[in-house]
């Protein structure tokens, strides 16, 4: 069999940003992307928040210290960071530019704030996705039926979701995440056609005029 050429276009990665109001599952939408999509990694935050029963060190969040987030934060080794429900989170610098330099995309699940820092720094590596609950009532239920939050905690989330949901006009694309099964595909949907945005395709505009020169 003839061997195929390889391709001539590669492509420079995006970073892919879910945000939704807490609990409404884009924690679970993200690790059904990665499952199916080889070509994504996903950003694994820093938090002062306390690990949760089944969390696991470096998959879930790397635990760490005030002390230490203030550091990391100061010596800007946090691409972005927040204060959400009174915890720190940011998400460390090196990991993502060693994947995107390595052609590979990344994914976050981040609130808000971090979303407009990473816009800030950079828009056109970025394609945003809010997720919303198809019912308030749904979204007590699931962060109920997560159960590793205390009722406080619970309540606090509740009252802060209006907020975070305020903020879906900046997303690039919004889905009601009522089956997780679709909600997978519609962001899987996403990264494929973004993957094919023109400007990321790297040597394209040579390898039409190539195609044009033999014409
Ligand atoms: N479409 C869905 N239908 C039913 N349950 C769901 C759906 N999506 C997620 N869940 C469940 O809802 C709970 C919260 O989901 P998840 O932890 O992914 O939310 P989250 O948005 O990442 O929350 P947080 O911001 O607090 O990290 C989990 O128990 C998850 O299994
Ligand atoms: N700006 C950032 N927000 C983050 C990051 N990692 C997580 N989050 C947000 O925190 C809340 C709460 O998370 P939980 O694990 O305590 O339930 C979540 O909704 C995310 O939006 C981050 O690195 N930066």
């Amino acid at each position: 069999m003839a061997a195929t050429n390889p391709s001539p276009i590669h492509r420079r990665g995006l970073m892919l940003v879910l945000s939704s109001p807490s609990g409404a599952g884009k924690t679970t939408i993200a690790r059904g992307l990665l499952e199916r999509d080889a070509g994504i990694t996903m950003s694994v935050s820093v938090t002062t928040r306390q690990m949760r029963p089944g969390e696991v060190e470096g998959l879930d969040y790397y635990f760490i210290d005030q002390q230490r987030f203030d550091r990391m934060a100061e010596t800007g080794d946090l691409l972005e960071h927040a204060r959400v429900f009174g915890n720190c989170y940011g998400t460390p610098r090196v990991a993502v530019e060693d994947a995107l330099g390595a052609g590979r995309d990344v994914l976050f699940a981040i609130d808000w704030q971090g979303a407009q820092q990473l816009a800030q720094n950079a828009r056109d590596d970025l394609v945003s996705v809010f997720v919303l609950p198809p019912s308030v009532s749904e979204l007590e239920r699931r962060l109920r039926g997560r159960g590793q939050d205390s009722e406080e905690v619970i309540a606090n989330r509740m009252a802060k979701a209006s907020n975070e949901i305020s903020h879906w006009p900046e997303y690039d694309y919004v889905i009601v995440n009522s089956d997780v099964d679709e909600s997978i595909a519609a962001v899987e949907a996403i990264l494929h056609a973004e993957r094919l945005r023109r400007r990321r395709q790297i040597g394209l505009p040579e390898f039409v005029r190539s195609i044009q020169d033999t014409l």
